[in-house]
This record gives C-alpha cells, structure tokens and sequence, in this order.
C-alpha cells in the first residue's frame, strides 16, 4: 500500500458563487506526520479538509492522498470527522452505544473498540437520548476513529470535550502515528494541551497557505522562559494578528477604523505572562 501522505500542488478552488476558497496551495504532508491548520475564521481550513477528503472537486492532478485523486478514486483508509459528521441524528435518538458501534463495525475490530472506549471513557449502559453534549461527542469520536484509517482529516471535533478527555484523546491519535502508518491532518482553534503534539504546522490566511512546515521550524528548541503550550499559543496568536492587521477592518465605511485598534493591540492573553502555565 503507498505510504499515507498527502501532496498538494498549486490548488485553487473556487465556490460556485464566485467566492474563492482556496488560491495557490502547494503543500507537503508526510507520512506518519501530525499537521495542524492553524488560521483565523474564513481562512479555508474547513475548504482545504473537504478538498483533501474528496467532498469538493480538485483541479485534476492537484491533490495526491495516498497517491490517489481523492475526487476521482475511492480513498480507502482515509477518514474525515468535520460539521457535517458531527451532526449526524443518529447520535441523539435512543439507542445504546453497543448498538451505535456495533453499526459503524466495531466488532470486526474488537480491540481498537474496547481502546477507544476505555480511552474516551465511554461507558457502554448510555442511552444517546440521555447523555450530555460532551459524553455525545466522545461516542462520536468512537464511532468514527474505529476502523483504522491511514489519513485522519479533522476538523475541530473536539470542542465538547473537557480537557483532560481532549487530553488523553490527543495522546491517543499520537500513539497511533507512531505504532503504525498513519498521518493526521488536523484544523483547531484550541490550542491546550497541544504541545509536542503536532509534528507539522501550516499557516493559512485567506485561502492561501502563508508558511509551513515542521513544527520546529517555528516554534524553536527552547525559547525563552515559555512552556511548550503557551509557545504555540504566543506562536498562534502572532500569525493571526498579522493576518488581521493585513486583512485591515471590515465594512471600514460603515463602522470607521478605529473600533479595530484593541484587536489588533490584543488583551494579553496567550502572549501575557500569566496566562503560561506553571
Ligand atoms: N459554500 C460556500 N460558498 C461560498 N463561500 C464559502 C462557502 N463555504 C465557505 N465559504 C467561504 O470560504 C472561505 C473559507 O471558509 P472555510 O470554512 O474554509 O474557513 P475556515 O478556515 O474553516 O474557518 P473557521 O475557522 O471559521 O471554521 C470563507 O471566506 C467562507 O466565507
């Protein structure tokens, strides 16, 4: 089987409005790599997933996942978690979690389901009408990781969890690329607990890619006082107000620019010093 990389190769897609979703990606994703997409709202990380999963058409010859067209051939092994997946009914009528993953495969692949469910905390006697947003989620999150994709393409799925599941979830999906042949391409806005995770960081700012690369690359052995996380976050936090600043205000005639100025000044946050972690 061709290993699971991802390849990207002066990618424009543009919506049927006329809107443009993405303009000139070139991009490089190696196999067994944990790629984050960083970017602010409308950046098109969500477009450049669901081009990536197939779900959009790609100019042809411009996206190679696993070698293949995503658009034009099956995509065996890859997986992609984003809205859509997300708000699938299923998951809030009454029926049990043995039931639900019973019905996504999960007893052709016994030990993986009984990892997940160990590692999410699931707890098999749920009814789905009657568990709460975040306990929805990590059921979700079972029945999706499951069978054992090569290419995992996530978008933000993880927003329901408390930290310590999102913890234990994203050490979870980093074991994976280091025991067997798998790469992970994941869009967040949440930047906890991330530190060390991602091998691979990619910039985006209004359907371009602005940089990218190893993680190492931007974030440096050790600089400063910093801890891993509040680096990526100071990181994070830098490329996104550039990215604003050189956006510039929206409907500047109806507002004036001035209400701007604290956005781009900031509040502190990751960037303050007490905001790192002790
Ligand atoms: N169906 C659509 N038709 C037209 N334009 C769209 C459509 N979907 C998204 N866009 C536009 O494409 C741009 C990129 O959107 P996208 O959803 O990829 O951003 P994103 O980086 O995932 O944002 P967020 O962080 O808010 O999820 C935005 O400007 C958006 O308005």
């Amino acid at each position: 089987m061709a290993p699971p990389d991802i390849s990207v190769e002066d990618l424009t897609y543009t919506f049927p409005d006329y809107s443009t979703g993405v303009k000139n990606i070139s991009l490089n994703v190696p196999p067994r790599s944990r790629t984050l997409l960083i970017g602010a709202n409308g950046a098109g990380k969500t477009t450049l997933l669901r081009l990536l999963a197939g779900k959009r058409l790609a100019p042809s010859g411009s996206i190679k996942v696993s070698g293949v067209d995503p658009f034009k051939d099956s995509l065996e092994g890859v997986t992609y978690l984003g809205l859509e997946w997300v708000l699938n009914p299923i998951v809030r009528n009454d029926i049990g979690v043995n039931e639900l993953l019973r019905s996504v495969g999960g007893d052709a692949y016994p030990d993986r389901r009984d990892e997940l469910i160990n590692v999410l905390d699931i707890d098999v006697e749920w009814r789905m009408h009657a568990v709460s947003d975040g306990e929805r989620r990590r059921v979700q999150l079972a029945m999706g990781l499951i069978r054992p994709w090569t290419v995992l393409l996530l978008d933000e799925i993880t927003v329901d969890l408390d930290v310590l599941s999102r913890s234990e979830f994203l050490g979870w999906l980093a074991h994976e690329t280091e025991i067997r042949e798998c790469t992970i391409v994941y869009a967040t806005h949440i930047l906890d607990n991330l530190a060390g995770w991602p091998t691979h960081l990619v910039h985006m700012h209004l359907g371009t890619i602005k940089e990218w690369g190893p993680a190492e690359k931007f974030l440096g052995e050790n600089k400063g006082t910093s801890t891993g996380n509040s680096q990526l976050g100071e990181l994070v936090l830098g490329w996104l107000k550039a990215d604003l600043k050189q956006r510039g205000p929206r409907n500047h005639s109806k507002l004036g620019t001035e209400g701007m100025s604290y956005l781009v000044g900031g509040f502190g946050g990751y960037g303050d010093e007490s905001s790192e972690k002790k």
